[in-house]
């Protein structure tokens, strides 16, 4: 009775980031299916919502209902204020000792990072795993080929520059130590897109081991990309500034 109750006190806790714009129609699926594939893992999901006029909150709070609002937590800010700094919001409410990111659109399925390969990874020697589509196993599904070459363009223009040792900067799918995403957050300037990247170089330049697995990207079936033209520019000036900076 005792050992177990030690077990249950000593198991890693999970913490899964969603940063959520207008995801009305994909909260509930992804919800669902987290719940579904972790059943023997202690984790909560933050959902970071950047005050979705389509009333992505709304849906959340009929989760919270469901599921417990100790098991979904809602971090909700008042305006679209970037993917970049939602993650940073996400983690003020995060209480795991490790904590993935992942979209709300299912593009990336839970079990490519929640398998147990990954887990192990991370709570023994890898301090980041990483997700990539861009080595053999991974993929992309559904992109037109302007997508595809803006997404390829993007790696390679970093891979050039920067040399970080990673396959795939600009995914989004990511299991990071608690305390080292602290640790390299805190030394991230980007808000929108370009954040992925620079907390892979970030982490990268301060020796953080990184491990990848591959993961095949869906591209979504309801509601749009917020992926714009600026983003694309802020991604341009992000990689100079590491170039320089870095
Ligand atoms: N809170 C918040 N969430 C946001 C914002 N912008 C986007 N999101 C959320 O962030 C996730 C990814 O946004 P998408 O708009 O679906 O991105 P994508 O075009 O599919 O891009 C994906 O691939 C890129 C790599 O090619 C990734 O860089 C990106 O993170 C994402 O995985 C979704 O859950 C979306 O609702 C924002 O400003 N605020
Ligand atoms: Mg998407």
């Amino acid at each position: 009775m005792e050992q177990k109750q030690h077990q249950r006190e000593a198991r890693s806790k999970y913490s899964i980031i969603v940063p959520t714009y207008n995801e009305r129609l994909n909260i509930a699926l992804i919800v669902y299916l987290v719940f579904k594939h972790l059943k023997d893992i202690d984790f909560e999901i933050i959902v970071v919502d950047d005050g979705s006029p389509d009333g992505t909150q709304e849906i959340v709070k009929q989760l919270q209902n469901v599921y417990g609002e100790d098991r979904i937590l809602l971090g909700a800010r008042p305006r679209k204020l970037g993917l970049g700094t939602a993650y940073i919001h996400g983690l003020k409410h995060a209480s795991g000792d490790f904590v993935v990111i992942m979209d709300a659109d299912l593009s990336h399925h839970v079990s490519a990072h929640c398998d147990f390969d990954s887990l192990k990874q991370v709570e023994t020697d890898a301090s980041i795993v990483t997700g990539t589509r861009y080595v053999k196993g991974g993929g992309v599904h559904g992109w037109n080929l302007m997508r595809k070459l803006t997404s390829r363009g993007a790696n390679v223009l970093a891979q050039t520059l920067l040399w970080p040792g990673v396959s795939d900067l600009t995914g989004s799918f990511r299991l990071y130590k608690r305390s080292v995403l602290e640790d390299v957050i805190n030394s991230c300037v980007s808000k929108g897109y370009v954040f992925q990247m620079e907390m892979i170089v970030r982490a990268s330049r301060k020796g953080y081991h990184i491990e990848e697995v591959p993961i095949t990207f869906v591209d979504r079936v309801y509601g749009s990309s917020k992926l714009g033209g600026s983003e694309i520019v802020e991604y341009l000036k992000g990689l100079v500034y590491l170039l320089v900076t870095t």
